[in-house]
Protein backbone atom coordinates (compact mmCIF):
# COMPACT_ATOMS: atom_id res chain seq x y z
CA UNK A 1 0.00 0.00 0.00
CA UNK A 2 1.18 3.44 -0.57
CA UNK A 3 -0.09 6.48 0.99
CA UNK A 4 -1.32 9.28 -1.55
CA UNK A 5 -2.56 12.51 -1.37
CA UNK A 6 -4.26 12.40 -4.35
CA UNK A 7 -5.88 9.29 -4.41
CA UNK A 8 -9.46 10.03 -5.13
CA UNK A 9 -8.79 13.42 -6.49
CA UNK A 10 -7.96 14.95 -9.67
CA UNK A 11 -4.60 16.50 -9.31
CA UNK A 12 -3.79 19.58 -11.24
CA UNK A 13 -0.71 17.88 -12.75
CA UNK A 14 0.79 14.09 -13.21
CA UNK A 15 4.29 14.15 -14.36
CA UNK A 16 5.56 10.59 -15.51
CA UNK A 17 9.36 10.53 -14.79
CA UNK A 18 11.41 12.46 -12.21
CA UNK A 19 14.77 13.04 -14.15
CA UNK A 20 16.38 16.24 -15.80
CA UNK A 21 12.87 17.44 -16.87
CA UNK A 22 10.23 15.57 -14.59
CA UNK A 23 11.63 17.30 -11.79
CA UNK A 24 11.99 20.98 -13.10
CA UNK A 25 8.29 21.03 -14.08
CA UNK A 26 7.69 19.56 -10.99
CA UNK A 27 9.15 22.77 -8.86
CA UNK A 28 8.08 25.29 -10.98
CA UNK A 29 4.43 23.92 -11.22
CA UNK A 30 3.82 23.43 -7.99
CA UNK A 31 5.88 26.27 -6.42
CA UNK A 32 3.20 28.49 -8.55
CA UNK A 33 0.47 26.77 -6.29
CA UNK A 34 -1.00 23.65 -8.89
CA UNK A 35 -1.78 21.03 -7.23
CA UNK A 36 1.33 18.16 -8.87
CA UNK A 37 2.11 14.23 -8.48
CA UNK A 38 5.37 13.07 -10.03
CA UNK A 39 5.70 9.03 -10.72
CA UNK A 40 8.91 7.76 -11.16
CA UNK A 41 9.58 4.34 -11.80
CA UNK A 42 12.56 3.80 -9.94
CA UNK A 43 13.81 4.19 -6.20
CA UNK A 44 14.15 7.61 -4.17
CA UNK A 45 17.84 7.47 -3.00
CA UNK A 46 20.17 9.11 -0.40
CA UNK A 47 23.12 10.16 -1.30
CA UNK A 48 25.30 9.91 1.57
CA UNK A 49 23.53 5.67 2.36
CA UNK A 50 23.01 4.52 -1.06
CA UNK A 51 25.99 5.90 -3.94
CA UNK A 52 29.22 3.94 -3.20
CA UNK A 53 32.20 4.44 -4.73
CA UNK A 54 32.01 1.42 -6.42
CA UNK A 55 32.10 1.32 -10.64
CA UNK A 56 29.81 -2.25 -10.78
CA UNK A 57 27.80 -1.49 -7.83
CA UNK A 58 26.44 2.17 -9.42
CA UNK A 59 25.48 0.76 -12.50
CA UNK A 60 22.13 0.65 -11.33
CA UNK A 61 21.63 4.28 -11.30
CA UNK A 62 20.76 3.06 -15.23
CA UNK A 63 17.82 1.99 -16.64
CA UNK A 64 18.67 -1.66 -16.47
CA UNK A 65 15.52 -2.94 -18.05
CA UNK A 66 15.89 -5.16 -21.62
CA UNK A 67 15.37 -3.32 -24.66
CA UNK A 68 15.63 -5.04 -28.21
CA UNK A 69 18.71 -3.33 -30.17
CA UNK A 70 18.71 -3.89 -33.63
CA UNK A 71 19.77 -1.70 -37.27
CA UNK A 72 23.80 -1.56 -38.55
CA UNK A 73 24.95 0.19 -35.27
CA UNK A 74 22.55 -1.16 -32.52
CA UNK A 75 22.69 1.55 -29.53
CA UNK A 76 24.21 0.24 -26.31
CA UNK A 77 21.40 0.62 -23.64
CA UNK A 78 21.59 0.62 -19.88
CA UNK A 79 24.22 3.27 -17.86
CA UNK A 80 25.03 4.42 -20.89
CA UNK A 81 22.07 5.97 -21.94
CA UNK A 82 18.65 6.95 -19.31
CA UNK A 83 18.66 7.02 -15.57
CA UNK A 84 16.33 5.19 -13.48
CA UNK A 85 14.93 6.85 -10.08
CA UNK A 86 14.35 10.72 -8.56
CA UNK A 87 16.79 13.00 -10.29
CA UNK A 88 16.65 10.24 -13.80
CA UNK A 89 19.78 10.26 -15.74
CA UNK A 90 21.07 13.64 -14.03
CA UNK A 91 22.01 11.89 -11.09
CA UNK A 92 24.75 9.84 -12.57
CA UNK A 93 25.22 12.00 -15.59
CA UNK A 94 28.85 13.98 -16.24
CA UNK A 95 27.64 17.72 -15.30
CA UNK A 96 28.73 19.01 -18.57
CA UNK A 97 26.48 22.22 -18.92
CA UNK A 98 26.65 23.62 -22.46
CA UNK A 99 24.54 25.18 -24.37
CA UNK A 100 23.34 24.42 -28.13
CA UNK A 101 24.35 27.18 -30.60
CA UNK A 102 21.92 29.40 -32.24
CA UNK A 103 22.92 27.16 -36.21
CA UNK A 104 21.36 24.53 -33.90
CA UNK A 105 17.50 25.52 -34.50
CA UNK A 106 17.89 26.20 -37.81
CA UNK A 107 19.62 23.28 -39.48
CA UNK A 108 17.72 23.00 -42.60
CA UNK A 109 17.91 26.90 -43.38
CA UNK A 110 21.77 26.58 -42.68
CA UNK A 111 23.04 23.35 -43.75
CA UNK A 112 20.17 21.87 -45.74
CA UNK A 113 19.51 18.83 -43.56
CA UNK A 114 17.29 17.41 -41.02
CA UNK A 115 14.41 19.95 -40.05
CA UNK A 116 13.91 23.49 -38.03
CA UNK A 117 13.08 23.41 -34.70
CA UNK A 118 10.03 25.80 -34.05
CA UNK A 119 12.22 27.60 -31.42
CA UNK A 120 15.33 29.59 -32.35
CA UNK A 121 18.02 29.95 -29.85
CA UNK A 122 16.64 33.60 -28.42
CA UNK A 123 13.61 31.63 -27.64
CA UNK A 124 15.63 29.67 -25.16
CA UNK A 125 18.20 32.15 -24.00
CA UNK A 126 16.74 33.18 -20.65
CA UNK A 127 16.05 29.96 -19.84
CA UNK A 128 19.37 28.79 -20.08
CA UNK A 129 20.63 31.41 -18.15
CA UNK A 130 17.74 30.70 -15.16
CA UNK A 131 18.96 27.42 -15.02
CA UNK A 132 22.87 28.39 -15.06
CA UNK A 133 21.59 30.64 -12.39
CA UNK A 134 19.46 28.06 -10.26
CA UNK A 135 22.37 25.40 -9.69
CA UNK A 136 25.35 27.58 -9.72
CA UNK A 137 26.82 26.80 -12.94
CA UNK A 138 30.55 26.83 -12.98
CA UNK A 139 32.16 27.99 -16.06
CA UNK A 140 35.06 29.82 -17.33
CA UNK A 141 35.32 34.02 -17.68
CA UNK A 142 35.10 33.64 -21.19
CA UNK A 143 33.47 30.15 -23.26
CA UNK A 144 34.84 31.05 -26.87
CA UNK A 145 32.49 29.57 -28.30
CA UNK A 146 28.60 29.87 -29.23
CA UNK A 147 26.13 33.01 -28.39
CA UNK A 148 26.94 33.08 -24.51
CA UNK A 149 30.37 34.04 -23.69
CA UNK A 150 30.18 34.29 -19.75
CA UNK A 151 31.02 35.12 -17.00
CA UNK A 152 29.41 31.94 -15.51
CA UNK A 153 27.65 32.61 -12.29
CA UNK A 154 30.84 30.40 -10.36
CA UNK A 155 34.63 30.65 -10.97
CA UNK A 156 35.53 27.84 -13.00
CA UNK A 157 36.42 24.60 -11.72
CA UNK A 158 40.04 24.24 -10.09
CA UNK A 159 42.40 22.24 -10.51
CA UNK A 160 42.80 20.47 -14.10
CA UNK A 161 43.24 17.49 -14.39
CA UNK A 162 46.18 15.64 -15.66
CA UNK A 163 44.53 14.02 -18.36
CA UNK A 164 42.44 17.62 -19.26
CA UNK A 165 46.10 19.43 -18.95
CA UNK A 166 47.47 16.79 -21.65
CA UNK A 167 44.26 17.60 -23.91
CA UNK A 168 44.85 21.46 -23.42
CA UNK A 169 48.30 21.13 -24.59
CA UNK A 170 47.82 19.02 -27.22
CA UNK A 171 45.55 21.61 -28.53
CA UNK A 172 47.66 24.61 -28.18
CA UNK A 173 50.88 22.81 -30.23
CA UNK A 174 48.31 22.52 -32.93
CA UNK A 175 46.65 25.64 -32.55
CA UNK A 176 42.70 24.29 -31.35
CA UNK A 177 41.27 26.51 -28.98
CA UNK A 178 40.60 24.54 -25.85
CA UNK A 179 38.83 25.71 -22.35
CA UNK A 180 37.63 24.33 -19.09
CA UNK A 181 33.72 23.69 -20.04
CA UNK A 182 30.88 24.81 -17.74
CA UNK A 183 29.62 22.47 -15.35
CA UNK A 184 26.89 21.85 -13.36
CA UNK A 185 29.15 20.88 -10.38
CA UNK A 186 30.44 23.97 -7.66
CA UNK A 187 33.74 25.49 -7.29
CA UNK A 188 32.22 27.27 -4.40
CA UNK A 189 29.51 26.72 -1.63
CA UNK A 190 25.65 27.15 -2.48
CA UNK A 191 22.28 26.67 -0.89
CA UNK A 192 24.33 24.34 1.84
CA UNK A 193 25.95 21.97 -0.77
CA UNK A 194 30.03 21.90 -0.54
CA UNK A 195 32.39 22.61 -3.44
CA UNK A 196 33.73 19.94 -5.41
CA UNK A 197 37.00 18.33 -3.84
CA UNK A 198 37.64 15.97 -6.99
CA UNK A 199 37.14 12.38 -5.83
CA UNK A 200 35.78 11.65 -9.56
CA UNK A 201 32.66 9.22 -8.92
CA UNK A 202 30.65 11.74 -11.16
CA UNK A 203 29.18 8.77 -12.95
CA UNK A 204 28.74 7.01 -9.97
CA UNK A 205 26.62 9.37 -8.19
CA UNK A 206 27.80 12.12 -6.18
CA UNK A 207 28.15 11.98 -2.71
CA UNK A 208 29.21 15.44 -1.13
CA UNK A 209 26.42 16.77 -3.06
CA UNK A 210 28.65 18.90 -5.12
CA UNK A 211 27.73 18.02 -8.32
CA UNK A 212 23.91 19.11 -9.43
CA UNK A 213 20.99 16.26 -9.67
CA UNK A 214 17.79 17.35 -9.70
CA UNK A 215 17.36 14.55 -6.88
CA UNK A 216 19.26 16.65 -4.85
CA UNK A 217 18.27 20.24 -6.07
CA UNK A 218 14.52 20.31 -8.01
CA UNK A 219 12.40 17.44 -6.18
CA UNK A 220 13.41 18.69 -2.56
CA UNK A 221 12.08 22.49 -3.69
CA UNK A 222 9.29 20.76 -5.36
CA UNK A 223 8.27 18.87 -1.80
CA UNK A 224 8.22 21.95 -0.13
CA UNK A 225 6.08 23.30 -2.39
CA UNK A 226 3.45 20.62 -1.96
CA UNK A 227 4.15 18.43 -4.57
CA UNK A 228 4.15 14.56 -3.99
CA UNK A 229 6.66 12.54 -5.50
CA UNK A 230 6.15 8.75 -5.20
CA UNK A 231 9.18 6.68 -6.31
CA UNK A 232 9.02 2.90 -7.59
CA UNK A 233 5.80 3.51 -9.45
CA UNK A 234 5.86 2.46 -13.49
CA UNK A 235 3.75 4.30 -15.49
CA UNK A 236 1.90 1.58 -17.39
CA UNK A 237 -0.82 3.71 -19.52
CA UNK A 238 -1.92 7.12 -20.16
CA UNK A 239 -6.19 6.91 -19.51
CA UNK A 240 -7.94 8.66 -22.03
CA UNK A 241 -11.62 9.92 -21.97
CA UNK A 242 -13.96 10.01 -24.26
CA UNK A 243 -13.96 13.19 -25.05
CA UNK A 244 -10.21 12.85 -26.38
CA UNK A 245 -8.68 14.26 -23.56
CA UNK A 246 -5.94 12.49 -21.50
CA UNK A 247 -7.64 11.98 -17.91
CA UNK A 248 -4.50 10.88 -15.90
CA UNK A 249 -2.39 7.62 -15.74
CA UNK A 250 -2.10 3.82 -14.36
CA UNK A 251 0.36 2.61 -12.25
CA UNK A 252 2.45 -0.24 -11.03
CA UNK A 253 3.77 -0.07 -7.49
CA UNK A 254 4.94 -3.66 -6.06
CA UNK A 255 2.63 -5.71 -7.86
CA UNK A 256 -0.66 -3.31 -7.05
CA UNK A 257 -1.96 -1.43 -10.17
CA UNK A 258 -3.13 2.09 -9.38
CA UNK A 259 -4.43 5.27 -11.02
CA UNK A 260 -4.17 8.71 -10.93
CA UNK A 261 -6.44 11.34 -11.97
CA UNK A 262 -5.47 14.94 -13.30
CA UNK A 263 -6.65 17.55 -15.09
CA UNK A 264 -2.74 17.55 -17.08
CA UNK A 265 -0.72 14.53 -17.95
CA UNK A 266 2.94 15.28 -18.57
CA UNK A 267 5.18 12.39 -20.08
CA UNK A 268 8.80 13.35 -18.92
CA UNK A 269 10.30 9.58 -19.48
CA UNK A 270 12.74 10.64 -22.00
CA UNK A 271 13.72 9.32 -25.09
CA UNK A 272 12.91 5.41 -25.04
CA UNK A 273 10.25 5.37 -22.49
CA UNK A 274 8.20 8.26 -23.63
CA UNK A 275 7.75 6.95 -27.25
CA UNK A 276 6.94 3.82 -25.34
CA UNK A 277 4.38 4.24 -23.27
CA UNK A 278 2.61 6.72 -25.73
CA UNK A 279 2.35 3.33 -28.39
CA UNK A 280 1.46 0.63 -26.21
CA UNK A 281 -1.45 3.72 -24.81
CA UNK A 282 -2.96 2.43 -27.99
CA UNK A 283 -6.83 2.60 -28.12
CA UNK A 284 -10.08 2.25 -30.39
CA UNK A 285 -9.91 6.45 -30.90
CA UNK A 286 -5.97 6.21 -31.23
CA UNK A 287 -5.22 2.76 -33.03
CA UNK A 288 -2.05 3.84 -33.47
CA UNK A 289 -1.06 5.25 -30.52
CA UNK A 290 -1.87 8.55 -28.47
CA UNK A 291 -0.40 11.70 -30.07
CA UNK A 292 0.61 9.86 -33.23
CA UNK A 293 -1.57 10.95 -36.29
CA UNK A 294 1.51 12.27 -37.76
CA UNK A 295 2.84 8.79 -37.55
CA UNK A 296 5.89 10.31 -36.05
CA UNK A 297 5.96 8.96 -32.60
CA UNK A 298 9.06 6.97 -31.86
CA UNK A 299 10.69 8.16 -35.25
CA UNK A 300 13.83 9.93 -35.57
CA UNK A 301 15.74 8.89 -32.22
CA UNK A 302 19.26 10.41 -32.29
CA UNK A 303 21.91 9.23 -29.90
CA UNK A 304 25.49 11.55 -29.99
CA UNK A 305 27.92 9.84 -31.72
CA UNK A 306 30.79 9.28 -28.65
CA UNK A 307 33.57 7.50 -29.96
CA UNK A 308 36.98 7.70 -27.58
CA UNK A 309 40.51 7.69 -28.49
CA UNK A 310 42.56 6.15 -25.64
CA UNK A 311 46.84 7.33 -26.08
CA UNK A 312 49.25 6.02 -23.66
CA UNK A 313 52.22 8.32 -22.92
CA UNK A 314 55.40 7.55 -21.02
CA UNK A 315 54.36 9.59 -18.08
CA UNK A 316 51.41 9.03 -15.63
CA UNK A 317 48.11 10.21 -16.33
CA UNK A 318 45.69 8.26 -14.35
CA UNK A 319 42.42 8.88 -15.83
CA UNK A 320 40.54 8.34 -12.51
CA UNK A 321 41.58 11.69 -11.27
CA UNK A 322 39.30 14.29 -10.60
CA UNK A 323 36.29 15.50 -12.48
CA UNK A 324 35.89 13.27 -15.93
CA UNK A 325 35.66 16.28 -18.06
CA UNK A 326 37.81 19.31 -17.32
CA UNK A 327 38.47 20.47 -20.86
CA UNK A 328 36.81 20.97 -23.79
CA UNK A 329 37.07 22.26 -27.51
CA UNK A 330 34.58 23.29 -29.89
CA UNK A 331 36.35 24.65 -32.73
CA UNK A 332 34.94 22.18 -35.31
CA UNK A 333 31.36 22.61 -34.11
CA UNK A 334 29.75 24.61 -37.08
CA UNK A 335 29.73 22.35 -40.63
CA UNK A 336 32.82 23.67 -42.67
CA UNK A 337 31.65 22.54 -46.14
CA UNK A 338 35.58 21.77 -47.23
CA UNK A 339 35.65 18.62 -44.60
CA UNK A 340 33.09 16.40 -46.70
CA UNK A 341 30.51 16.77 -44.11
CA UNK A 342 27.97 18.98 -42.60
CA UNK A 343 27.54 19.74 -39.38
CA UNK A 344 29.88 19.28 -36.59
CA UNK A 345 31.36 18.03 -32.90
CA UNK A 346 32.79 18.88 -29.46
CA UNK A 347 35.65 17.31 -28.15
CA UNK A 348 36.05 16.51 -24.55
CA UNK A 349 39.19 15.60 -22.08
CA UNK A 350 37.41 12.72 -20.59
CA UNK A 351 38.35 10.41 -17.73
CA UNK A 352 37.68 6.72 -17.45
CA UNK A 353 37.57 4.37 -14.16
CA UNK A 354 38.62 1.43 -14.37
CA UNK A 355 36.35 -1.02 -14.83
CA UNK A 356 35.10 1.17 -17.83
CA UNK A 357 38.35 1.93 -19.33
CA UNK A 358 38.48 -2.29 -19.61
CA UNK A 359 35.32 -2.48 -20.50
CA UNK A 360 36.17 -0.06 -23.60
CA UNK A 361 39.33 -1.50 -24.90
CA UNK A 362 37.87 -5.18 -24.83
CA UNK A 363 35.62 -3.39 -27.51
CA UNK A 364 37.91 -1.28 -29.55
CA UNK A 365 38.37 -1.08 -32.93
CA UNK A 366 41.23 -2.89 -33.72
CA UNK A 367 39.82 -5.82 -32.29
CA UNK A 368 38.47 -7.60 -29.35
CA UNK A 369 40.70 -7.98 -26.63
CA UNK A 370 40.07 -10.27 -23.84
CA UNK A 371 42.29 -12.99 -21.57
CA UNK A 372 46.03 -12.68 -20.68
CA UNK A 373 46.28 -9.61 -23.71
CA UNK A 374 43.51 -7.53 -22.17
CA UNK A 375 45.18 -8.30 -18.38
CA UNK A 376 48.24 -6.72 -19.62
CA UNK A 377 47.22 -3.95 -21.46
CA UNK A 378 44.99 -2.56 -18.31
CA UNK A 379 48.41 -3.10 -16.19
CA UNK A 380 49.34 0.00 -17.81
CA UNK A 381 45.90 1.93 -17.03
CA UNK A 382 47.26 4.65 -15.72
CA UNK A 383 49.19 6.10 -19.01
CA UNK A 384 46.33 6.67 -20.97
CA UNK A 385 44.73 9.55 -21.73
CA UNK A 386 41.46 9.90 -23.25
CA UNK A 387 39.61 12.28 -25.64
CA UNK A 388 35.73 11.92 -26.59
CA UNK A 389 33.69 13.18 -28.88
CA UNK A 390 29.92 14.34 -28.93
CA UNK A 391 29.23 14.05 -32.43
CA UNK A 392 25.79 15.45 -34.13
CA UNK A 393 23.68 12.74 -35.80
CA UNK A 394 21.34 13.99 -38.13
CA UNK A 395 17.75 12.86 -37.71
CA UNK A 396 16.67 9.69 -39.37
CA UNK A 397 12.83 8.40 -39.53
CA UNK A 398 14.23 4.95 -40.08
CA UNK A 399 15.74 5.30 -36.33
CA UNK A 400 13.25 4.74 -34.29
CA UNK A 401 11.72 3.51 -30.53
CA UNK A 402 8.82 0.57 -31.89
CA UNK A 403 7.29 -1.88 -29.43
CA UNK A 404 8.75 -5.53 -29.66
CA UNK A 405 6.47 -8.95 -29.88
CA UNK A 406 8.52 -9.51 -26.24
CA UNK A 407 6.70 -8.69 -23.13
CA UNK A 408 8.08 -7.21 -19.83
CA UNK A 409 7.33 -8.08 -16.27
CA UNK A 410 4.17 -5.82 -16.64
CA UNK A 411 2.96 -7.31 -19.07
CA UNK A 412 3.65 -4.42 -21.75
CA UNK A 413 5.64 -5.23 -25.00
CA UNK A 414 9.24 -4.01 -24.56
CA UNK A 415 10.46 -1.25 -26.70
CA UNK A 416 12.60 -2.15 -29.76
CA UNK A 417 15.71 0.53 -30.62
CA UNK A 418 16.56 0.48 -34.12
CA UNK A 419 19.41 2.68 -35.09
CA UNK A 420 21.98 2.69 -37.82
CA UNK A 421 24.50 5.69 -38.61
CA UNK A 422 24.18 7.86 -41.93
CA UNK A 423 26.75 8.91 -44.31
CA UNK A 424 27.04 11.98 -42.99
CA UNK A 425 27.36 10.89 -39.46
CA UNK A 426 30.25 8.20 -40.18
CA UNK A 427 32.36 10.97 -41.88
CA UNK A 428 31.87 13.13 -38.93
CA UNK A 429 33.44 10.48 -36.98
CA UNK A 430 36.00 9.91 -38.73
CA UNK A 431 36.97 13.40 -38.58
CA UNK A 432 36.72 13.70 -34.83
CA UNK A 433 38.49 11.07 -34.40
CA UNK A 434 41.73 12.10 -36.52
CA UNK A 435 41.91 14.99 -34.55
CA UNK A 436 41.51 13.47 -31.27
CA UNK A 437 44.32 11.18 -32.40
CA UNK A 438 46.20 14.48 -33.40
CA UNK A 439 45.34 16.06 -30.63
CA UNK A 440 46.45 13.19 -28.13
CA UNK A 441 49.36 12.70 -30.09
CA UNK A 442 50.48 16.36 -30.04
CA UNK A 443 50.69 16.28 -26.72
CA UNK A 444 53.12 13.14 -26.69
CA UNK A 445 50.98 9.69 -26.24
CA UNK A 446 50.52 6.95 -28.51
CA UNK A 447 47.24 6.17 -29.53
CA UNK A 448 46.41 2.50 -28.78
CA UNK A 449 42.93 2.10 -28.98
CA UNK A 450 39.71 3.76 -30.69
CA UNK A 451 36.38 2.89 -29.07
CA UNK A 452 33.05 3.17 -30.92
CA UNK A 453 30.60 4.46 -28.45
CA UNK A 454 27.47 6.42 -28.73
CA UNK A 455 25.95 8.67 -25.88
CA UNK A 456 22.51 11.35 -24.86
CA UNK A 457 19.61 9.78 -26.81
CA UNK A 458 17.35 12.38 -28.15
CA UNK A 459 14.21 12.45 -30.24
CA UNK A 460 11.12 9.90 -30.65
CA UNK A 461 8.45 12.93 -30.36
CA UNK A 462 10.18 16.03 -31.87
CA UNK A 463 8.65 19.67 -31.93
CA UNK A 464 7.34 21.21 -34.88
CA UNK A 465 4.90 23.74 -35.90
CA UNK A 466 2.87 21.30 -38.40
CA UNK A 467 1.08 18.33 -37.13
CA UNK A 468 0.95 16.77 -39.95
CA UNK A 469 5.42 15.65 -39.15
CA UNK A 470 5.69 16.39 -35.67
CA UNK A 471 4.28 15.25 -32.00
CA UNK A 472 4.36 17.80 -30.11
CA UNK A 473 3.92 22.04 -30.62
CA UNK A 474 6.95 23.78 -29.44
CA UNK A 475 5.83 24.03 -25.65
CA UNK A 476 5.60 19.94 -25.66
CA UNK A 477 1.95 20.32 -25.96
CA UNK A 478 0.47 17.14 -27.86
CA UNK A 479 -1.13 18.61 -31.81
CA UNK A 480 -3.75 15.64 -30.77
CA UNK A 481 -4.63 15.82 -27.33
CA UNK A 482 -4.69 19.50 -25.99
CA UNK A 483 -3.92 18.69 -21.73
CA UNK A 484 -1.09 16.06 -22.91
CA UNK A 485 2.21 17.21 -22.69
CA UNK A 486 5.65 15.55 -23.60
CA UNK A 487 8.41 17.13 -21.80
CA UNK A 488 12.11 15.50 -22.19
CA UNK A 489 15.26 14.58 -24.51
CA UNK A 490 12.69 12.68 -26.81
CA UNK A 491 11.09 16.33 -28.16
CA UNK A 492 14.50 17.19 -29.95
CA UNK A 493 14.44 18.12 -33.53
CA UNK A 494 18.04 18.03 -34.26
CA UNK A 495 20.74 16.62 -31.64
CA UNK A 496 23.21 19.43 -31.58
CA UNK A 497 26.70 18.80 -31.03
CA UNK A 498 26.71 19.41 -27.34
CA UNK A 499 25.83 17.53 -24.26
CA UNK A 500 22.33 17.89 -24.23
CA UNK A 501 20.65 18.23 -20.58
CA UNK A 502 20.90 22.41 -20.31
CA UNK A 503 19.11 22.30 -23.25
CA UNK A 504 16.13 19.16 -21.96
CA UNK A 505 16.18 21.63 -18.60
CA UNK A 506 15.67 25.18 -20.50
CA UNK A 507 12.62 23.22 -22.37
CA UNK A 508 10.98 22.68 -19.12
CA UNK A 509 11.38 25.64 -18.07
CA UNK A 510 9.35 26.72 -21.32
CA UNK A 511 6.88 24.15 -20.89
CA UNK A 512 6.18 25.65 -17.16
CA UNK A 513 5.58 28.73 -17.83
CA UNK A 514 3.13 28.39 -20.88
CA UNK A 515 1.65 25.61 -18.15
CA UNK A 516 1.33 28.02 -15.90
CA UNK A 517 -0.18 30.58 -17.80
CA UNK A 518 -2.88 28.53 -19.24
CA UNK A 519 -3.69 27.67 -15.34
CA UNK A 520 -3.96 31.46 -14.95
CA UNK A 521 -6.66 31.61 -17.73
CA UNK A 522 -8.32 28.64 -16.09
CA UNK A 523 -7.69 26.90 -19.96
CA UNK A 524 -6.11 23.59 -17.96
C1 LIG B 1 26.57 8.32 -18.23
C2 LIG B 1 25.87 9.56 -18.68
C3 LIG B 1 26.55 10.78 -18.71
C4 LIG B 1 25.90 11.93 -19.14
N1 LIG B 1 26.58 13.12 -19.10
C5 LIG B 1 25.96 14.25 -19.49
C6 LIG B 1 26.64 15.50 -19.42
O1 LIG B 1 27.79 15.58 -18.99
N2 LIG B 1 25.97 16.60 -19.83
C7 LIG B 1 24.70 16.57 -20.32
O2 LIG B 1 24.18 17.61 -20.72
N3 LIG B 1 24.03 15.38 -20.37
C8 LIG B 1 24.62 14.24 -19.98
N4 LIG B 1 23.93 13.05 -20.00
C9 LIG B 1 22.55 13.04 -20.53
C10 LIG B 1 21.49 13.39 -19.50
O3 LIG B 1 21.51 12.48 -18.45
C11 LIG B 1 20.14 13.41 -20.19
O4 LIG B 1 20.20 14.35 -21.25
C12 LIG B 1 18.99 13.84 -19.31
O5 LIG B 1 18.97 13.15 -18.09
C13 LIG B 1 17.67 13.61 -20.04
O6 LIG B 1 16.65 14.13 -19.28
P1 LIG B 1 15.17 13.57 -19.40
O7 LIG B 1 14.34 14.38 -18.50
O8 LIG B 1 14.80 13.51 -20.84
O9 LIG B 1 15.23 12.04 -18.92
P2 LIG B 1 15.84 11.38 -17.60
O10 LIG B 1 16.66 12.34 -16.84
O11 LIG B 1 16.46 10.10 -18.02
O12 LIG B 1 14.55 11.06 -16.73
C14 LIG B 1 13.57 10.14 -17.12
C15 LIG B 1 12.97 9.54 -15.86
O13 LIG B 1 11.74 8.89 -16.20
C16 LIG B 1 11.63 7.70 -15.44
N5 LIG B 1 10.69 6.83 -16.16
C17 LIG B 1 10.84 6.28 -17.38
N6 LIG B 1 9.74 5.57 -17.71
C18 LIG B 1 8.89 5.68 -16.69
C19 LIG B 1 7.58 5.16 -16.44
N7 LIG B 1 6.95 4.42 -17.34
N8 LIG B 1 6.98 5.45 -15.25
C20 LIG B 1 7.61 6.25 -14.33
N9 LIG B 1 8.85 6.75 -14.51
C21 LIG B 1 9.48 6.48 -15.69
C22 LIG B 1 13.06 7.17 -15.39
O14 LIG B 1 13.23 6.26 -14.32
C23 LIG B 1 13.86 8.47 -15.22
O15 LIG B 1 14.06 8.77 -13.86
C24 LIG B 1 24.55 11.88 -19.57
C25 LIG B 1 23.86 10.66 -19.53
C26 LIG B 1 24.51 9.51 -19.10
C27 LIG B 1 23.74 8.25 -19.05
Amino acid sequence: MITRKYANEEADVVIVGAGAAGAVLAKELSEAGLRVVVLEAGPFRDPQSDFASDELTMKNLGWQDTRIVDGNNPLKMGHNNSGRGVGGGTVHFTAVFLRFHESDFRVKSVDGVGENWPITYQDLEPYYLRNEQEIAVSGPKHFPWGSYHGPYPYPEREPLSPNAYTFMQGCEKLGILSSVPPLAILSAPFEGRPPCINRGFCNQGCMPNSKFSTLIVHIPKAMQAGAEVLADCMVTQVLMKPDGKASGVEFMHKGKKYKQRAKVVILSAYAVETPRLLLHSANAQFPDGLANSSGWVGKAIMPHSSHDVYAKFDRDIRLYKGTPVLATTQDFYETDRERGFVRGYSLHAHGARPVSFGQAISQSQSGPLWGKRLREEMLDYNYYARATMVGEVLPNPDNRVSLAEEKDEYGLPRAKVTFSYGENDRKLIDHAVVTMSSILEAAGGHVRFVVPDTAHLMGGCRMGNDARSSVVNSYGQSHDIPNLFICDASIFVTSGGANPTNTVMALALRTADYIKEQAKRREL
